[in-house]
């Protein structure tokens, strides 16, 4: 297993926020998007995923182009965007079913209630959205992790955001048995975070702030 990127280039106006990006991750491996804010981190994630098209360059996901075989890609990749996609009116579960059928996986309400308890919002599993705090929220969004252990590509935009100590700590375990299994992870953070991968790799987008 092997994603790699060619000589992408991301251009927004006309500006162009990176060229001749080359990168390569193997299994049980990270790599960690850095850089100030506007630097380009969403918007590599978003291309190394294939939700937007580089102007220059190709991703590759076990050496064939991701674009050319979208299917294959899409069923060992999961995506957890910056701001959680959780739906207000929704209960907590319901909000975590959802996301796990229009990712494929679709689970029934027990299993749902459990990937929640595990991140310790067994109390909160019955309670609309709106009623949650940030990091609640982030909680269930992440819950879907739980869901996608054998999805070999974790691609986490900002996932330490909003997290209590203790959730930093408990989404570190969950991404480091990932690893330890042989999944890879790309994300991005502005926290330091000490991962067991079996190499952690860092790119800097945009220079130095
Ligand atoms: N759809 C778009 N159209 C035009 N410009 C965009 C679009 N999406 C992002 N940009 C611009 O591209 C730049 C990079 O945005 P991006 O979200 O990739 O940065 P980032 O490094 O993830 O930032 P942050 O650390 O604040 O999350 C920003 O200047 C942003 O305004």
């Amino acid at each position: 297993m092997k994603l790699e990127a060619r000589s992408l280039e991301c251009r927004r106006g006309d500006r162009v926020l990176f060229s001749g990006l080359d990168l390569a991750l193997d299994a049980g491996e990270a790599l960690r998007l850095a850089g100030r804010n506007g630097s380009g981190k969403t918007s590599l994630l978003r291309m190394l995923c294939g939700l937007t098209q580089p102007e220059q360059g190709e991703v590759l996901w076990c050496g064939q182009n991701i674009r050319r075989h979208r299917e294959e890609f899409n069923s060992a990749l999961v995506y957890l965007g910056h701001a959680a996609a959780i739906k207000d009116e929704l209960l907590a579960w319901e909000n975590l079913a959802m996301s796990a059928a229009i990712a494929g996986r679709p689970v029934d309400e027990d299993q749902a209630c459990g990937a929640l308890e595990r991140l310790g919002l067994g109390a909160a599993v019955d309670l609309p959205a709106r009623a949650l705090s940030q990091g609640q929220r982030k909680r269930v969004a992440l819950a879907r992790l739980t869901l996608a252990q054998d999805r070999p590509l974790w691609v986490l935009d900002e996932p330490f955001t909003a997290l209590d100590a203790a959730a930093v700590q408990a989404l570190c375990e969950t991404v480091d048995r990932h690893l330890a299994a042989g999944g890879m992870l790309i994300y991005t953070t502005h926290q330091e975070i000490s991962l067991q991968a079996r190499r952690h790799l860092r790119l800097e987008l945009g220079g130095a702030a």
